[in-house]
């Protein structure tokens, strides 16, 4: 039975190195994958999945109105599917992670989910807090803070490099905006 997975990590942690790493090896046994990333995350532009080590490839888009399950089974049809992979997974809504749960059960092809946990205030993002509820399997890819703890919390920085508490949850961004750091720290610098 095809598995639901969440990788979830702070920023700059490997994710989407992980899941080009995956697609790439399913490609190298002849196996199809289709790949989606959030098209408001447009860091490396439309439709693009980026890693900071270099990789890249093309995705399919993602918005909330965009139909994941109808898109994977009109995928099947020119041939079967050897998983799907689902770049910044935290912007998915509720209704898209039960799609890619439908996907896993009822095509049986494993999905495989990389996104954030937590946003730069500590809360949950939507797509996050959905597939923390149904994945099958939930993983932490780690990464450190300067001090040396696991960094688990993202903190969102002005050009000045101080941390902002207050804003939209959606904002796109890298090394410039976010620094990935422990809770301890994290606390340190919002509370400051
Ligand atoms: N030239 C490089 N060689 C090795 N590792 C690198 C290089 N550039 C960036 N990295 C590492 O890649 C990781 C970030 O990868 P990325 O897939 O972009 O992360 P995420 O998708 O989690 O934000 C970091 O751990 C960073 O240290
Ligand atoms: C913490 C946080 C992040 N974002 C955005 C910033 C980036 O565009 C992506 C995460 O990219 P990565 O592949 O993990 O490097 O998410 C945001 O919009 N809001 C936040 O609070
Ligand atoms: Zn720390």
């Amino acid at each position: 039975m095809a598995k639901l997975y969440f990788y979830y990590a702070s920023m700059n942690a490997g994710k989407s190195t992980q899941l080009l790493q995956s697609a790439f090896n399913y490609a190298e046994r002849g196996m199809r994958t289709l790949l989606f990333t959030a098209a408001v995350h447009d860091r490396a532009g439309h439709g693009r999945i980026d890693s900071r080590i270099g990789l890249e490839a093309e995705a399919i888009p993602f918005d909330a109105t965009t139909d994941l399950h109808g898109t994977a089974v009109l995928a099947t049809n020119d041939g079967a599917l050897g998983c799907v992979l689902v770049d910044e997974a935290q912007f998915l809504t509720r209704p898209q992670v039960l799609q890619l749960a439908r996907i896993c059960d009822e095509l049986d092809v494993p999905v495989l989910c990389y996104g954030l946990r937590t946003d730069f205030r500590a809360e949950l993002f939507e797509g996050a807090a959905a597939l923390l509820a149904l994945a099958d399997v939930l993983q932490e890819i780690k990464s450190i803070c300067t001090c040396g703890r696991k960094a688990t919390m993202n903190l969102r920085i002005d050009q000045q490099g101080n941390a902002v508490t207050h804003g939209a949850q959606t904002e796109i961004g890298g090394n410039d905006r976010y620094v990935a750091l422990c809770r301890r720290h994290f606390m340190d610098r919002v509370r400051a």
